[in-house]
């Protein structure tokens, strides 16, 4: 009898070690982890109380502090650190790793400096892997108590795909696929962007119009680029178009919302990330996507605004006076 495959994940923050629990209760996983502490608590308690509180984590879930030893486990290999992390991790892995392997990124950022999506990162340190990623509306913190969701696995290679699903499916976990990588690799990147503009309406104290209208005028800018960048645009109304972008923007929990509300509420970048402690990729992001933006000739007025209040030159109240001053255009001319 063939034996299972072992998943392996990269990054035992919150999504990392969800990720990992999920795929434990299908196959052998190991997640690994920078922290030493952490690996032992996962291994004795069953608990990564830093980034999962109390919550209990599948027994046979295993851990480690050994980046080789989690690499030479690999059939299939999660890289679930934050955006700016992945090349720095794989690049010690990267002679480690089976040929063939499929690599499945969890970052919803941009490489600072060099403006790649993790996937292509992941290409660059593993080149002939098949690399793709698994995305949609997925607050951690929900999936680990057990509550419904669905996310989904974007690969170009439909079999590998198909393979991939049920290895973090469960019950209440519905794992669609799509070969649209780079839409819905955008999707997760870009509605972090509109979330910390969300939180900053939320600290300001606006109505559900205003709410609605962030979301909305947000998600044309996030159609806008996408397309112009060559991702389908039918991708961006799925669930790691609009699906993500619903969650992010509404749920108290999401790390970027939280950090547009304490800017709103006065705080400076550095404290609100600070006050975090976790990652919120749209910080970081949203510089490298106004980039994008102007490399590609598209207009993004929420993306603009979220980036002058992330670098200071702007404050909250100033953004949302900002997109005030834009005329309204033609609602359907979202390319
Ligand atoms: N938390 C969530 O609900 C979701 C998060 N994501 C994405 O997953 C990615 C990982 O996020 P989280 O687990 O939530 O982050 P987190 O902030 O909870 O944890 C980050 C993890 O990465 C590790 N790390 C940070 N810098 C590192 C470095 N230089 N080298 C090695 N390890 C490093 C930390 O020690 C920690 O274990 C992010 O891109 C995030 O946008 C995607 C879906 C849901
Ligand atoms: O990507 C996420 C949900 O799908 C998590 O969002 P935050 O990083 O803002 O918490």
């Amino acid at each position: 009898m063939a034996r299972p495959v072992r998943v392996v994940v990269l990054g035992s923050g919150s999504w990392g070690t969800t990720v990992a629990g999920l795929a434990a209760q299908n196959t052998p996983t190991l997640v690994w982890s920078r922290s030493s502490d952490t690996a032992a608590e996962i291994n004795k308690e069953h608990r990564n109380s830093r980034y999962l509180g109390d919550r209990e984590l599948p027994a046979d879930l295993r851990a480690t502090d050994d980046l080789i030893e989690a690499a030479h486990e690999a059939d299939v290999l999660v890289v679930g650190v934050p955006s700016h992390a992945v090349r720095g991790t794989l690049d010690r892995i990267a002679d480690e790793v089976r040929a063939w392997v499929p690599v499945v990124s969890l970052a919803k950022g941009l490489e600072p400096g060099t403006r790649l999506r993790p996937t292509e990162v992941i290409s660059q340190c593993l080149p002939g892997h098949p690399v793709g990623l698994l995305a949609g509306p997925n607050i951690a913190s929900e999936i680990a108590d057990g509550l419904a969701a669905a996310s989904v696995v974007a690969m170009q290679d439909e079999s590998v795909a198909s393979a991939l699903q049920p290895l973090f499916a469960s019950k209440v976990f519905r794992v669609y696929r799509n070969t649209d990588v780079l839409g819905c690799e955008l999707g997760g990147v870009l509605k972090n962007i509109v979330a910390i503009a969300a939180g900053m309406a939320e600290g300001l104290g606006v109505g559900d119009n205003t709410r609605a209208m962030v979301l909305s005028r947000g998600l044309a800018e996030m159609i806008r680029l996408g397309v112009a960048m060559g991702a389908q645009p039918r991708t961006f109304s799925g669930l790691t178009g609009m699906g993500d972008l619903i969650a992010t923007c509404m749920s108290p929990a999401s790390r970027n919302r939280r950090v547009g509300e304490a800017i709103a509420r006065g705080l400076s970048v550095e404290e609100a990330v600070a006050e975090l402690g976790q990652v919120a990729e749209g910080v970081k992001t949203a510089p490298t996507v106004m980039e994008l933006a102007r490399e590609y000739g598209v207009e993004m007025p929420i993306a603009a605004e979220v980036e002058a209040v992330v670098a200071g030159r702007r404050t909250p109240t100033e953004a949302y006076r900002g997109l005030r001053r834009r005329a309204p255009g033609d609602e359907e001319d979202l390319v």
